[in-house]
């Protein structure tokens, strides 16, 4: 469901935020796996204005809770804490919504198509992807929910919630997300976790989230994923003065999830939410991209190809832009402020929205408020389908520089509202990377940089390493102990479920992999 994303105002933490650098130790695993890792103008007019619908959508967003983060030199720490509201993305049956609270039927049809189901060109409806490549291997499902024994909530959706567990006979962390069948089928959700499985149980990439086992019981469905100590992106950004960072620290946090972007564009998929609510921070400080069930896959993924170098001193560059050429997609997904306006119109929408929602992202990051947000959602829409990016707002008073015309001219160029034409629309991340705003920046050693923020890590142990919202006491009755694997059964004809695959992940540099 699309909410209402208005942000309340900054409160006092008790204390400076000091730690000493985090070990690196625990990311061997993540550094393990880089052996894998690929890395290998202006606004168009709108001169006419149609009147706006009404968006009435019920309010429904999460408070997010307070915690630390420590910065690197780069900054100076912050001393207040600001409350945060998370925004949330649009569900399934959003344009339902929408427009049942409307007294009328939608306007402008060719402006507000929103369609329920999304109409992908297959090239093959049969195409599956196997799981297995030379960076996993799969294995045979090796835990169980008994297993695991569950530390504390981290995170709640609306089909689901995500768990702090504590794996029993080795005592590692995992974030244990537990999806109730009933939920899905009821909310129509059941695809998205689908989707979700096989992007994370497909993906080997150092800034996306790693799936270690999946796995089904009665009545839910477990992904156990890779605990990012440093919790969300989201909340570092609200504790920042300002809720901004300066250029270097935006930069650095657009190259990760450009690579991370790159990464999924070439295996065929879409990610269509990005923002600083699914973007996690690993207990090193680099980001981990998260939450897929909006993302869209193309079957199967087009070859990547190579383009010439928009520059005659550049080598030629990788073309990620073909692997999703065959996927055009016209579900109304995403999340209000940044919603990409072929979404709004409904129109089909390509791997172009990905690059509209990093520009969206880099105006948060610079300047703590997104470009496009209105006092409420039909403004914000109206603005993100008419008015053009401005680079009005105050710099926060604790901004160190106002943003370079280089910064500028990029969010300019990925906030075209002509997806055609759009920054990315040429060849993919190639096309962004050779930005001059990223002249500076490596991107095949992104991995080693030493990040802006710093997560705090207070107990060795990571348990308190927590920058995440404050939950309210778990109610559920989830009993790890007694919910049993099931297998989903083929011969239940009628078992939505019965392609989730239970199994569990080892990744090319797990101690155990073998
Ligand atoms: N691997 C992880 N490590 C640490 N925290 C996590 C992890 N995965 C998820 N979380 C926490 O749980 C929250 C919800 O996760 P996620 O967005 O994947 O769930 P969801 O049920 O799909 O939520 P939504 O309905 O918003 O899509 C995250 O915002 C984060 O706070």
């Amino acid at each position: 469901m699309i909410s209402s994303s208005t942000r309340t105002s900054d409160t006092e933490i008790e204390s400076v935020i000091t730690a000493p650098p985090p070990s690196y130790t625990a990311t061997t695993q993540v550094h393990s796996r880089l052996k894998s890792f690929f890395y290998p103008g202006t606004q168009s007019p709108y001169p006419h204005t149609p009147e706006l619908p009404s968006f009435n959508v019920p309010e429904d967003f999460d408070v997010a809770s307070q915690k630390g983060f420590k910065s690197n030199s780069w900054f100076t720490p912050s001393l207040k804490s600001p409350k945060g509201i998370r925004r949330v993305a649009s569900a399934p049956n959003a344009n339902k919504l929408l427009f049942a609270k409307q007294q009328q039927p939608p306007p402008t049809p060719s402006l507000y198509r929103h369609n329920e189901i999304s109409s992908v060109s297959l090239q093959s409806k049969a195409f599956r992807r196997t799981y297995s490549s030379a960076s996993i291997k799969i294995k045979k499902l090796q835990v169980g929910p008994s297993s695991f024994v569950k530390i504390r909530m981290l995170g709640k959706g609306d089909v689901g919630k995500v768990y702090m567990v504590k794996q029993k006979n080795t005592d590692k962390l995992f974030a244990m997300k537990v999806l109730s069948k009933r939920e899905m089928i009821k909310r129509n959700k059941v695809k998205r976790a689908l989707a979700e499985q096989e992007i994370l149980a497909t993906s080997n990439h150092p800034f996306i989230v790693t799936l270690y086992h999946s796995f089904q019981s009665q009545d839910n469905l477990y992904f156990v994923m890779e605990y990012c100590m440093g919790g969300e992106f989201f909340r570092a950004l609200q504790l920042r003065p300002g809720k901004c960072l300066n250029e270097e620290g935006a930069q650095f946090y657009a190259a990760e999830v450009i690579a991370a972007l790159e990464y999924l564009h070439l295996h065929g998929f879409i990610y269509r939410d990005l923002k600083p609510e699914n973007i996690l921070l690993h207990q090193s400080g680099h980001i981990m991209l998260t939450d897929f069930d909006l993302s869209k896959g193309s079957s199967p993924p087009g070859n990547p190809g190579v383009v010439k170098s928009t520059s005659p001193h550049l080598p030629p560059s990788i073309d990620t832009k073909c692997c999703v050429n065959n996927l055009r997609t016209n579900s109304f997904v995403g999340t209000e402020e940044y919603i990409a306006p072929e979404v709004i119109k409904g129109c089909g929408h390509t791997s172009s929205v990905d690059w509209w929602t990093l520009g969206v992202l880099i105006y948060e990051m610079m300047y703590g408020t997104t470009p496009f947000k209105g006092a409420n959602r039909n403004e914000t829409f109206h603005r993100v389908l008419f008015c053009d990016v401005t680079f009005s707002h105050q710099p926060a008073p604790y901004q160190q520089h106002t943003p370079t015309s280089n910064c500028k001219s990029l969010i300019r160029r990925l906030l075209h509202k002509d997806e055609a034409r759009r920054l990315g629309s040429r060849a993919g991340a190639s096309d962004i990377k050779s930005h001059p705003y990223f002249k500076t920046v490596n991107f095949a050693l992104l991995r080693h940089e030493v990040p802006p923020i710093l997560p705090l890590v207070q107990m060795p142990n990571g348990i308190d390493a927590i920058n995440f919202r404050k939950m309210p006491p778990d109610s559920c009755s989830l009993d790890l102990e007694r919910d049993l694997v099931t297998p989903g059964k083929k011969e239940e004809q009628t078992n939505p479920f019965e392609k989730f695959s239970s199994m569990t992940l080892y990744h090319e540099g797990d101690s155990d992999s073998d």
